[in-house]
């Protein structure tokens, strides 16, 4: 990267110091919120939406619950244009509803901008023009006052094409590029369209400071966004509005830091979905509000639907690690994630289960529509017995003793290691099936008669492959009775070391399920279970799970 001293820092500092907002923690209560997924994010699209698309895009934003929607740049096309009419011809604006649109300060472009307003009860329309020293000396080759001038003529035209227009009309201005524009030009050419447009409590002005591309860190656009909104004339008639992109990737701090220095309204999309890199992503910014126990006043909860609907009509993609939305947002592979996520989900019941605070996981996947079951804990080589362990408990039922789950864990690592794939929970669960439940061969029980004979007495009906050998014991319980009867009969060598059982949970079954810990030759645990709806069946069959598994650990 040698190239690096082509580039220099093309922002501008506010002329004295605008920082009271570093001393603010978090943002205590939520912005406007204006869409701009129909305009900046359509603008951006390989394939601009349809009209149909953008009727589709439009129910789900109002589903949502924006409340202001940019819908288009009217004056830009056909479909711009049709679709602002097909929303006002066919009434779909709900009333509590603002449409926005975009134009450009020409006459020709507002002009055609009003007509396609015709019949719009309300709406915002959105004036910008580039005041920024690139455009002013590449683009425009205009100086300052040029500059201004175009900005004022376009607030006199909007001012007097909204007079002759029946509807509720409100401006908003944009000095495009700002994030490139001396801040006190900024602040001038803004304060001259407040003074024409002349701002009141009924019908208070936008005024968006964009961070048309990013330039600098997001701590200095909140010290501009600052001092500007500390000098704009009738400030409290005022919206002062953000538009953040997100070319440096930290569109979402702008925003963030720009509220908390006093803006009032953010301008974003779905999915961060914009020119470039994006414009900054509304999702990001009100679930980040909503994990402080802040109401963003929209609703993610069915983000599944919002994210099928999105990528359908804009056919663009939402990343995986998309915050709050992607596919493994909250996936968690590695075994000390999954160990914390399944005690910290236990914790949560037992404690507190009014408040979330699980480890990993800064929200509750649930409140978006996704499911524990399918987006959690999820299984592959980096995986380790806590999160195997609890996958089984939640979703079949099954509750090992803690060291047999680290048994298991070793062998579900194993196979995921050797065939270099995620496994699925029924997998899982199939092999723990196979390899601990009912293993009844070569050794198997066919019947145990019990009774009482200074201790416990068994008659055991045992087989060997397939040969009977019937055996009789004393022991200390039934089950300690069977194990002697069996090491008796068979001269096999292990101690009896765990037991425990418990009721199935899961599915509409009434089976106990038992689990045997024996010592083998070598000195090892060996792990057997068994399935009956016989509790005692359940245990004699763990038991002889165990001792026919028990060459199989070394
Ligand atoms: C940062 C943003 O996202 S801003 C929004 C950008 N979005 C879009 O541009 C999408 C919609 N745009 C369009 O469809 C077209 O650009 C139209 C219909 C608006 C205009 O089309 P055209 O006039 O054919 O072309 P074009 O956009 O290239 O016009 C450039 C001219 O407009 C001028 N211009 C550009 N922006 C503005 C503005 N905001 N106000 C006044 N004049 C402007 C340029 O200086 C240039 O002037 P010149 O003809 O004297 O050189
Ligand atoms: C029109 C303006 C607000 C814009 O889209 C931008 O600056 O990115």
């Amino acid at each position: 990267m040698k190239n690096y001293q082509k580039y220099q820092r093309g922002y501008f500092m506010p002329p004295c110091e605008s920082n009271r907002w570093v001393k603010k923690e978090y943002i205590d209560k939520a912005p406007v919120w204006c869409s701009v997924d129909l305009r900046d994010g359509n603008q951006a699209l390989i394939i601009p939406m349809s009209l149909e698309e953008k009727l589709e895009f439009f129910d789900l934003l109002v589903k949502v619950g924006f409340k202001e929607i940019e819908v288009g740049f009217p004056a830009a096309s056909d479909t711009e244009y049709e679709f602002l009419r097909a929303l006002i011809e066919q009434d779909r604006i709900p009333d509590d509803v603002t449409v926005q649109v975009l134009t450009q300060a020409r006459p020709h472009i507002i002009e055609k901008t009003f007509a396609a307003l015709e019949g719009c009860k309300s709406a915002v329309v959105h004036l910008y023009n580039s005041t920024s020293l690139a455009q002013r000396e590449q683009v425009f080759k205009k100086p300052m006052a040029e500059i201004k001038a175009l900005a004022v003529e376009g607030a006199e035209m909007l001012r007097d094409f909204a007079e002759k227009t029946p509807g509720n009309f409100r401006f908003e201005y944009s000095p495009e590029s700002f994030t490139g524009t001396e801040v006190e030009f900024a602040l001038d050419v803004c304060n001259a369209v407040i003074d024409i447009w002349k701002p009141t409590a009924e019908r208070p002005v936008i005024i968006n400071l964009p961070a048309t591309v990013e330039m600098s860190l997001p701590h200095v656009y909140a010290s501009q966004i600052e001092y500007i909104s500390d000098r704009l004339h009738c400030r409290g008639n005022v919206q002062v509005s953000l538009h953040p992109h997100n070319d440096r990737g930290t569109g979402v701090a702008d925003a963030e830091l720009g509220l908390l220095a006093g803006a009032d309204r953010i301008e974003g999309t779905l999915f961060g979905n914009g020119e470039r890199t994006g414009n900054v992503d509304i999702i990001t910014l009100a679930m980040n509000m909503y994990c402080h126990g802040v109401d963003p006043g929209l609703d993610f909860s069915d983000m599944p639907s919002i994210q099928e609907v999105y990528e359908r009509v804009t056919r663009m993609h939402v990343y995986e690690r998309q915050p709050y939305a992607g596919a493994l947002v909250f996936a968690a592979f590695s075994g000390s994630h999954q160990d914390a996520i399944a005690k910290g989900m236990h914790y949560r019941e037992d404690h507190d289960p009014e408040h979330w605070n699980v480890p990993y996981l800064p929200i509750d996947p649930s409140d978006v529509g996704r499911m524990y079951e399918a987006d959690v804990i999820r299984i592959n080589s980096q995986s380790g017995k806590g999160g195997i362990g609890y996958l089984l408990e939640q979703q079949f039922g099954i509750d090992m003793p803690p060291k047999m789950r680290e048994d298991f864990g070793y062998l579900i690592k194993g196979i995921s290691d050797h065939e270099h794939r995620e496994l699925q929970p029924k997998e899982i669960y199939e092999v723990f099936c196979r390899e601990y439940v009912n293993v009844l061969e070569p050794c198997r029980v066919d019947s145990v008669k019990f009774t009482e004979r200074g201790g416990m007495f068994a008659e055991v009906g045992l087989k060997v492959n397939g040969v009977s050998h019937p055996a009789t014991a004393v022991g200390t319980g039934r089950l300690d009775a069977v194990s002697n009867a069996i090491k008796d009969s068979t001269g096999i060598h292990y101690t009896l070391v765990n037991y425990t059982e418990h009721a199935m949970t899961k599915g509409s079954t009434s089976d106990a399920m038992a689990y045997v810990g024996i010592i083998n030759g070598s000195g090892k645990i060996v792990w057997g279970a068994g399935r009956h709806n016989d509790i005692i069946t359940a245990s004699v069959n763990a038991l002889v799970s165990a001792i026919n598994r028990r060459d199989r650990v070394e």
